[in-house]
């Protein structure tokens, strides 16, 4: 199957800052490409680059199996939903839909369809006679997907269409794209800088940092096998636990060595025979430290520390202990008998540690 979006070898600057850099990125027909990352890390220039809407300083962009890299944004078979929504604010909702239509000169008939199809896709008919000024800011931004659907593109852009609403809203909007997606099938490309958001929509996810991918793979993929320090710690809430380590090899198991906060070493088995440095930095997912008692699975190796800090959240309870000189989070049942000060019999999942060097920030594992 011929990629839906292939990205080749993509630079682009502003005058002489480089935002972009050897960007290497494709997509087949009905993957939800997340591109995400902090602020200033380039996905929405990345977007525009892709709509056109900014010139590229080298590199391709194929759409559809054709070079669309010095084609015109209108020309490129693609529909963009913004931020901003950025609709028409004295013409109705029906208007606001069909306009692009009607500029394209398509038939009054084949319009009417198309209208009924997205507002029925969206369910917003009870608007359609409604101004911008008279809608909610989710119904504004179903409004502006309402626009883009009707163009039946090749590829739909979204540049963090949520990033207006409210929290609550934010997530019922989210489940909404999602299932769109399911229901259409179709291609997107969607930047935010949410992680939850990129976790939860994507069917590939590209990470970026400084103008540079860091990784690209499935949300499992991300999550689970970081490949850097930065995605290690960008994706997820809360974060992986960074704890620096000794490693020690016998050949058959590896001793993992870290520090607690009384100077005593805590010494785990690892019983994979990994070939490790002696100095690494082991990351756990918060969910991957349980109470003894509660102990996952069959790697799982149980040690005790003293709890510092207990934060119930309702269905977990969060207890945060020091490690290796940093503060480590483990995400506890609510019915966990941790107490602030007392020491605790934990277990930590060695199957599912990573591990990565404390020169390159890379992987190990
Ligand atoms: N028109 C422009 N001229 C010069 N520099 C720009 C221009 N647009 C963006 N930049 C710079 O390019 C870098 C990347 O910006 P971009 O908007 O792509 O980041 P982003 O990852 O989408 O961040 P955010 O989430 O804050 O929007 C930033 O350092 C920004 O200041």
């Amino acid at each position: 199957m011929a990629a839906i979006l292939e990205i080749n070898n993509l630079f682009k600057s502003y005058g002489a800052m480089e935002i972009l850099k050897d960007i290497n990125v494709s997509i087949d027909e009905g993957d939800f490409l997340v591109l995400v990352g902090p602020s200033g890390c380039g996905k929405s220039t990345l977007l525009n680059c892709i709509a056109g809407l900014e010139p590229v300083n080298g590199g391709q962009i194929a759409i559809g199996g054709k070079d669309m890299t010095n084609v015109s944004p209108k020309d490129r078979d693609i529909a963009m939903v913004f931020q901003s929504y950025a609709l028409y604010p004295t013409m109705t909702v029906a208007k606001n839909i069909t306009f692009g239509m009607k500029v394209r000169g398509i038939a009054q008939s084949v319009q009417d369809e198309k209208l009924a199809y997205v507002a029925q896709q969206l369910q917003i008919e009870p608007l359609l006679k409604r101004k911008p000024g008279q809608l909610s800011g989710g119904q504004r931004q179903r409004v502006a997907m309402g626009r883009a659907l009707v163009r039946d593109p090749k590829l739909f852009l979204f540049d963090e269409p949520l990033s207006n609403l409210d929290a609550k809203l934010r997530v019922e909007m989210r489940t909404e794209i999602k299932a769109l997606h399911q229901r259409l099938g179709a291609s997107m490309v969607y930047v935010t800088h949410d992680q939850i958001e990129a976790m939860t929509l994507a069917t590939k996810i590209v990470v970026m940092k400084a103008g540079i991918i860091q990784q690209i793979g499935t949300p499992a993929e991300i999550y689970n096998r970081p490949a850097n320090l930065f995605v290690a710690d960008f994706m997820g809430s809360p974060a992986m636990n960074l704890i620096p380590a000794k490693a020690r090899s016998n050949g058959t198991s590896t001793e993992i060595e870290i520090t607690r906060k009384d100077g005593a070493p805590i010494i785990l088995t690892d019983t994979k025979n990994r070939d490790l440095p002696e100095d690494v930095i082991l990351g756990v997912r918060p969910e991957d430290i349980a109470d003894a008692a509660a102990r996952g699975g069959p790697d799982s190796q149980e040690a005790e520390c003293v709890i510092d800090i207990v934060e119930p959240a309702g269905a977990d309870t969060f207890a945060v202990m020091q490690l290796g000189g940093k503060h480590v989070t483990a995400r506890l049942h609510a019915e966990t008998t941790a107490t602030a000060g007392v020491a605790q019999r934990l277990a930590v999942d060695l199957g599912k540690v990573s591990y990565f060097s404390p020169s390159t920030g890379l992987r190990l594992n």
